[in-house]
């Protein structure tokens, strides 16, 4: 069944949301080794729409059904229910917004607080029962290579570029190894939204290692950075590998494809009436804040 989201609020309610959520990040920047909320709130933006499929139209943004523990303790999102407790504050301060107009309006204004590109986000869901709730396993592993990166995203239509653009999101945060087995890096840098990722990837050299999860990644020891067989991959790959290239050497062209992807992933499913308009939001520097 499609989902039709109806707009209900213009935009100066929603970036009334948008200002709860960017101050809070600023109020609580000391998390996880002051990385902050922002890139645990993008994650959890991204698992919330990447159990989407298109053969039925199930999972996806739309219904919010994160917030059932069956699709919140999914073995794969082990760490997001830290974004979750960060935006309870938030879902009770404005009632009317859906869970899954929370959680995609959070990953987009963490985007956009750590200096990542404008997201034109559109409103609308509309929360959906438990009986909605996906299935587990909806979600993408990290140990594989490039053919199953591949073949994971054909259930989205997302290209070889689409992929490389949005997995990009990878210069934020970090692995956690009680979380997913992963672990790393040790920089703390990693909470400002650049093209990073691919430079890194590109240029340092990286060593596979088995971990203390018993799972190989791959380190760089001079700056104390990781990668993820799967976003090694993107380098072992020739055709991602030509997409990973046009990213390190330019930002703003990085920048161009994430939003179109990222848009795509969390509006996967969903109608939007061509008067429900997507709303732009102010960072809280532009505001003076
Ligand atoms: C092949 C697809 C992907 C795989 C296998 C994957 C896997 C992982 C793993 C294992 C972690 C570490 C979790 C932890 O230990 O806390 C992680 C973190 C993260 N992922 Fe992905 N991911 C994928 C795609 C994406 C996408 C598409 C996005 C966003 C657009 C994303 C955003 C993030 C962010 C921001 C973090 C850091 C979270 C934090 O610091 O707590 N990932 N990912
Ligand atoms: N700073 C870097 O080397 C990128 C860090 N990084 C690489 N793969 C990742 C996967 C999840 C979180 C951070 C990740």
């Amino acid at each position: 069944a499609l989902h039709t989201a109806q707009q209900e609020k213009n935009s100066e309610d929603y970036q009334e949301v948008y200002n709860a959520i960017a101050t809070k990040m600023r109020e609580e920047k000391d998390f996880d080794n002051n990385n902050g909320y922002g890139p645990v709130l993008v994650r959890l933006s991204w698992h919330v729409s990447g159990t989407w499929d298109k053969r039925d139209n199930s999972g996806g943004s739309f219904g919010g059904t994160y917030r059932f523990k069956k699709e919140m303790n999914d073995p794969l999102s082990r760490g997001l229910q830290n974004g979750f407790k960060f935006l309870e504050s938030i879902d009770k301060q404005f009632p009317w917004l859906s869970h899954g107009d929370l959680f995609t309006l959070g990953g987009v204004t963490a985007i956009q607080e750590m200096q990542g590109p404008k997201i034109p986000w559109r409103s609308g869901r509309v929360d959906e029962p438990e009986s909605m709730v996906p299935d587990n396993g909806r979600l993408p592993e990290p140990h594989y290579g490039a053919d199953y990166v591949r073949s994971y995203y054909e259930r989205f239509n997302f290209t070889d570029q689409e992929v490389v653009a949005l997995l990009g999101a990878h210069v934020l945060g970090k692995a956690h190894l009680k979380n997913s087995g992963y672990d790393g890096p040790w920089d703390d840098e990693s909470n400002i939204f650049s093209n990073a990722f691919y430079d890194n990837l590109l240029k340092l050299k990286w060593t596979p290692e088995i971990n203390d999860a018993g799972n190989k990644q791959y380190d760089n020891k001079e700056k104390g950075y990781m990668m993820l067989p799967t976003d090694y991959a993107l380098f072992q790959d020739p055709k991602y590998l030509k997409y990973v290239k046009a990213y390190a050497n330019d930002q703003d062209l990085f920048f161009k494809d994430f939003t179109k992807v990222y848009t795509k992933l969390i509006e996967n499913g969903i109608e939007f009436p061509k008067e429900n308009k997507p709303h732009l939001f102010k960072t809280l520097k532009e505001q003076g804040k």
